[in-house]
């Protein structure tokens, strides 16, 4: 299997997302949980996602995790790597959208490397290096109250500097509309200034055309689904993708059994999806200071979960609203808090598996990733999109049969989200 293009993403509900955008735009792809056992048959593609769970890792961890990836994708062939990060730049001034971006040019022999989360179709736009989430600046933004990585400056060209070794440059729109000339030609001139990371400004979906064109003839790129949309039919143009399209359909075929849904994340549109699910199916509300305190908290919801789920799907949460978790990382710290409710949540959906679930929704980027890290699932197929960046997934080679997910990232889908992605999952 030789591909085009390979991606290293730095949460599974990312990979998820941006694999979906592929897909959507013409590229057979699959998605892996970090670098699969060889022994594992891929299906023959255009683009490999790497799922890597590394957006809250200390950045030397993220770095030697995507470097990887990088040597193994280049093995399959990939002539462009891009590193897939959160739309709204999640990240804090340790982290690691800067190292990982330095290093991925660095193995590529240096040069320059395009950066932009812009991903229009969700209302993520980059305006003069500043990021707006549905017309909202990021610092104004519900970003602000992330549990992990509250973001509190829009002006990316800052916030990437304070992560990056090298100095960070800027594309505005006027050069990126005047077309792809304009844009190397400004490449260039950063690249003799010594620059490595360029954020470039990106509103419509015309503009990550022109940014995709430009990123294919260089080998690494760092973006969002916004730039996955122009790297993919950038491709297309080039004529290079067979014309067997790439097809969802399969990977929905039924599988049966349960179905639950499990949150950890405590994003606006998730908080509020929670609230439209209790209309119509059973919610339970983890305590959160019960779940630190030890296991009774955990023990209870699956046997609550028990006496309902053959009923019916059943809702399992632990998100809370910002003073709430406020109030539990004051007691706790940051780090230590997210962690150990991932890990509840992660056992929670593993028990429900255990217990038949076959179909199952998580919604946040590192709860999902901690669930299917104790899942051990190896890889997934794309199905249908269920909302913007949010797709219908098949497992691939998972020891408990064929299971179909849904990885929300938290800001993603409607209010009846819950609802929507259990209708397309028998
Ligand atoms: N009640 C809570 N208090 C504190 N932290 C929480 C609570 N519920 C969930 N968390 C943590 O908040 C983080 C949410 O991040 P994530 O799952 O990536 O969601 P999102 O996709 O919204 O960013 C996780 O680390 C999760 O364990
Ligand atoms: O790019 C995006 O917005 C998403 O793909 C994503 O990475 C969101 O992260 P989480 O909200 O942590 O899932």
């Amino acid at each position: 299997m030789a591909i085009l293009l390979g991606s290293i993403a730095d949460d599974y509900t990312g990979a998820s997302d941006l694999a979906n955008t592929l897909t959507k735009n013409g590229l057979r792809t699959v998605q892996t949980v970090g670098i699969p056992d060889p022994a594992l048959a891929l299906p023959d593609v255009d683009a490999v996602v790497v799922s890597l769970k590394v957006r809250s890792v200390p950045a030397s961890d993220a770095v030697a995790a995507a470097a990887s990836a990088e040597r193994w994708l280049r093995q399959l062939g990939a002539g462009h790597v891009l590193y897939k990060i959160c739309s709204t730049f999640d990240s804090t001034d340790a982290g690691n959208i800067g190292p990982v971006t330095e290093a991925l040019s660095d193995a590529a022999g240096g040069g320059v490397v395009l950066v932009t989360p812009a991903f229009p179709e969700t209302g993520r736009t980059v305006y003069l290096g500043h990021l707006f989430v549905g017309g909202q600046p990021l610092n104004e933004s519900p970003l602000r109250d992330h549990p992990l990585n509250p973001m509190q400056d829009a002006n990316l060209v800052r916030v990437l500097t304070r992560q990056s070794r090298n100095a960070v440059g800027l594309i505005d729109l006027t050069t990126i509309a005047a077309g792809p000339d304009a844009v190397k030609a400004r490449l260039d001139a950063l690249r003799t200034a010594g620059i490595t990371a360029v954020i470039a400004d990106a509103i419509f979906e015309r503009d990550l055309e022109t940014l995709g064109e430009v990123a294919l003839e260089m080998p690494v790129s760092t973006g969002a689904s916004g730039l996955g949309l122009g790297l993919a039919r950038a491709l297309v143009r080039s004529g290079r993708i067979s014309s067997d399209a790439a097809t969802t359909a399969d990977a929905i075929r039924p599988v049966g059994g349960l179905s639950a849904i499990v949150a950890g994340s405590c994003s606006k549109a998730t908080l509020h999806q929670l609230d439209i699910a209790e209309r119509s199916m059973p919610v339970l509300r983890l305590d959160p200071e019960r779940l630190l305190a030890g296991p009774d908290e955990i023990a209870a919801a699956i046997s609550w979960a028990g006496d309902r789920i053959s009923a019916g799907p059943v809702v399992i949460a632990a998100s809370a609203a910002p003073e709430t978790v406020a109030r539990l990382q004051s007691l706790h710290g940051r780090e230590a808090s997210g962690h150990a409710i991932e890990t509840a949540t992660s056992i929670i959906a593993a028990e429900l598996v255990g217990r038949g679930v076959r179909r199952l929704v998580v919604a946040g980027g590192e709860t999902s990733g901690a669930a299917v890290d104790r899942l051990a699932i190896p890889a997934f197929l794309i199905g249908p999109e269920i909302a913007p960046g949010v797709p219908v997934l098949r497992t691939v080679g998972n020891a408990q049969g064929d299971m179909l997910l849904a990885l929300k990232s938290g800001n993603f889908g409607g209010e009846d989200f819950f609802t929507a992605a259990l209708a397309m999952m028998h």
